[in-house]
């Protein structure tokens, strides 16, 4: 690939047309900030320039700062490597510049992009192009100073605490982007259209006052919904110096804290997610030996269920035409029927238009035979988790369906060698494995077994990213790489609760921590039959240090079924949230008082901090086994399926990410002690221990010679 560079071409009308060439996606690396400078002082001293049109090359403006250049600051934990852009380039060079500049935007123009078009004295967008302020998900905070100044406070914080935009001077076909921002430039040059410097307006800000309000609401929204993360409030503290100082004294605020939170372990987190996302679409022996994707239109769902019509959704959703196969027409209707709510829901709450939900539906047949399977590129079975009912429907699609057709299976536990051994296509049997809903969740856990084709897998890694999921390549094994890693969670849990520990602490220490609900509300959410099943399973597979606790048997005994009958441990009534229900007290005794593991009959004494590590260290623990045995092609694919399916908090970087951050050897140190006082569900894995005691990383890769067995 071509180094990064800046371009400049001065044409005949006397405009220097700057370009930023650094593919895919032009981002504003060290050379892009050295060549913009350059050529921004070349076209300024230069006669024959009269103005100049800022641009970027191969149809995207720039999608922002080179966040290679945080991963290095964070490795060397030198913040001067961080080039000043927002002084010297944006207000020296670009928007005091005694020409006028005009920004040509096309394609997208994100982050430290954005702020370089808004540092121009106009912009002239195509259409469709994508513009945004991403830096909050980076730990950081975006240019504060001049998006108040250009569209209003309020919208200016909407658009930086979320994602929406509207700041184009004129939109333009991409052909004319060029001739019109050059004639945009020279209008500007003659005084026929207005010079503007965003930073010196002030005609959209309102009263300091009124401001003022807006930023403590904001604020406040802030703490609710980002509490763990320091550059939300600092976002709005930059404005504010802003407001009240000026747009230059907001400035020179910003690159100061910005410097200050790039330091910080929640950008060290977010940085890492960010590229441990786009790690996943690269997966050894599928990605790099030159297969090309098959194109799949057409897709048949067996079992309309949760799953079933979740998975359904996603796919209609992204125009991909779906059968949907039941066993009789009552259900093939409710199946329909949970489609067509998925469909509304989106639309009532603004993610979907009318129109697009329409057209999805069309996308849509509900069918009770194989029939319509015969030209079908992709099967997923969707089915409750019996091992003869799934053996009869693969030998079945065996039959029914073309020969190059995808049959997957969206088990979250069963072996898939299982699945497919009544049948003779092992080389596209495949595990298809969505979270619920499927059509909100994130993650597509793709589930390979040593016959899988490599081409199957491509396949459905292309099909996953069409519906908008992040297909992470995962090896074979009871509950895969996210259910396997994290099937302590629930257990240590409830282990907790034997040893006399409140359910309620519980759940609202690991808020705290930053998931989004705590593992009891997880459970009422689930259901308990669910609970029970999958704690079989587990039990099964991992007997050495599988905890079996009798509470969810007896919340089922004493008629509870969690938020589905609307009596769990938590109460939930319409249009209030989920209230700890005193009355489970006495179920909870009783529970202790059948486990009998108190130490002298007492309950234990724990702080928040150890609530969380007695629950996420067995975490950390089984994820070691899952990297030891080859279940993920590296470790950052479990920091991203954490975050993606079990909504571990992003900014901590994932489960591996964590667990470093917080020592090998103190997980290590602290399970040793917790197996000594209660027992083998918290005894370190051999893995842990070896990573612990010599100092390496748990998510340095797995070297050939050690005793993985890699599954991948
Ligand atoms: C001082 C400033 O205010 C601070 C900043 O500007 S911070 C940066 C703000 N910008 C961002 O956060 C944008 C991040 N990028 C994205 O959201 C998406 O990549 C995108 C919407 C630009 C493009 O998405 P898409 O077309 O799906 O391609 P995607 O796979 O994500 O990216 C393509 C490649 O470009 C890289 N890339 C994208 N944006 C990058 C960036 N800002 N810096 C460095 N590399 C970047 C990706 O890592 C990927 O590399 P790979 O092929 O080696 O894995």
């Amino acid at each position: 690939m071509a180094a990064p560079r800046v371009t400049m071409e001065v044409g005949n009308d006397g405009v220097a047309i700057i370009t930023l060439i650094n593919p895919p996606v032009n981002a504003l690396a060290i050379p892009i900030v050295a060549g913009l400078k350059d050529k921004f002082e070349e076209a300024t001293s230069r006669d024959d320039v009269k103005a100049i049109v800022l641009t970027g090359n191969g149809g995207r403006f720039s999608g922002g700062f080179d966040i290679n250049v945080f991963q290095k600051v964070h490795g060397a934990g030198d913040v001067s490597l961080m080039p000043d852009v927002s002084v010297e380039l944006v207000v020296n060079l670009i928007e005091d510049c005694k020409k006028p500049i005009v920004a040509a935007v096309e394609g997208l123009a994100l982050g430290g992009g954005l702020e370089l078009a808004m540092g121009c004295h106009a912009r002239i967008a195509a259409p469709k192009t994508q513009l945004g302020l991403p830096e909050l998900t980076l730990g950081v905070i975006p240019g504060t100073q001049r998006l108040p100044r250009l569209v209003g406070l309020s919208k200016a914080i909407e658009m930086m605490l979320g994602w929406k935009l509207g700041l184009i001077d004129a939109v333009v076909t991409s052909e004319e982007l060029l001739k019109v921002s050059r004639l945009w430039a020279l209008d500007i040059a003659a005084r026929r259209k207005p010079w503007i410097r965003s930073l010196h307006r002030t005609d959209k800000l309102g009263s300091l006052s009124e401001a003022r309000e807006v930023l403590k609401l904001a604020r406040l929204q802030a703490k609710k919904t980002a509490p763990n993360m320091p550059q939300h409030q600092a976002c709005l503290d930059v404005i504010e110096e802003g407001i009240v100082h000026g747009g230059y004294s907001g400035v020179l605020k910003e690159a100061k804290v910005f410097k200050e939170l790039v330091m910080l372990d929640t950008s060290r987190g977010l940085v890492h997610v960010f590229f441990a996302q786009r790690a996943t679409s690269k997966v050894p022996n599928v990605t790099d030996i030159g297969l090309k994707p098959r194109g799949v239109r057409k897709v048949a769902v067996i079992g309309g269920g949760l799953m079933g019509s979740g998975i359904a959704t996603a796919h209609i959703l992204n125009n991909i035409y779906v059968v949907l196969k039941e066993v009789n027409s009552e259900y093939l209707l409710k199946g329909i029927k949970t489609i067509e709510a998925n469909v509304r829901g989106l639309v009532t709450r603004g993610k979907l238009t009318q129109d697009k939900a329409n057209n999805a539906l069309k996308m849509l047949k509900g069918v009770l035979d194989y029939s319509e399977f015969k030209d079908v590129d992709m099967v997923i079975e969707a089915v409750i988790e019996s091992v003869p009912l799934k053996q009869k429907i693969f030998s079945e699609l065996e039959k029914a369906c073309p020969p190059h057709c995808i049959l997957a299976t969206n088990t979250s536990t069963i072996d898939l060698n299982i699945v497919g051994e009544k049948t003779s296509s092992q080389d596209r049997i495949i595990g298809a494995h969505f979270f619920s809903p499927a059509h909100v969740m994130p993650l597509l856990e793709i589930v390979r077994t040593e016959r899988t084709s490599a081409q199957v897998i491509l396949d459905l890694m292309t099909v996953g990213k069409i519906i908008k999921k992040v297909p992470v390549v995962v090896g074979n094994c009871t509950g895969f790489a996210v259910n396997r890693a994290f099937f302590p969670y629930s257990q240590s849990a409830r282990l907790l609760v034997s040893l006399g520990v409140d359910v309620f602490r519980i759940d609202s220490a690991i808020r705290s921590f930053g998931l989004p609900i705590g593992p009891f509300q997880l459970l009422d959410l689930a259901g308990y039959g669910v609970a029970a099943a999958t704690s079989k399973e587990f039990d099964k597979a991992f007997p050495d240090r599988s905890f079996q606790s009798p509470l969810v048997d007896l919340l089922l005994k004493s008629g509870r079924n969690g938020k589905a009958n609307g009596k769990g441990l938590y109460t939930y009534e319409k249009g209030s949230k989920p209230k700890p229900d005193p009355s489970v007290l006495p179920i909870i005794e009783e529970c202790r008082r059948l486990s009998n593991i108190m130490p002298g009959g007492k309950p234990i004494s724990v702080t928040e901090k150890e609530i969380v590590e007695m629950i996420l260290f067995p975490v950390v623990n089984e994820s070691c086994r899952v990297l030891e045995e080859g279940i993920v092609v590296r470790a950052s694919d479990l920091d991203v399926a954490s975050v993606l399916g079990m909504s571990f908090p992003s900014y901590r970087g994932g489960i591996v990410f964590w667990a470093d951050a917080v020592g090998a050897n103190y997980v290590y140190t602290s399970l040793k002690k917790w197996s000594q006082l209660y027992g083998n569900f918290f005894k370190p894995s051999r893995f842990l221990e070896e990573r612990a005691t010599k100092g390496i990383p748990l998510s340095a890769p797995v070297s050939s010679s050690s005793t993985s067995r890699a599954r991948l």
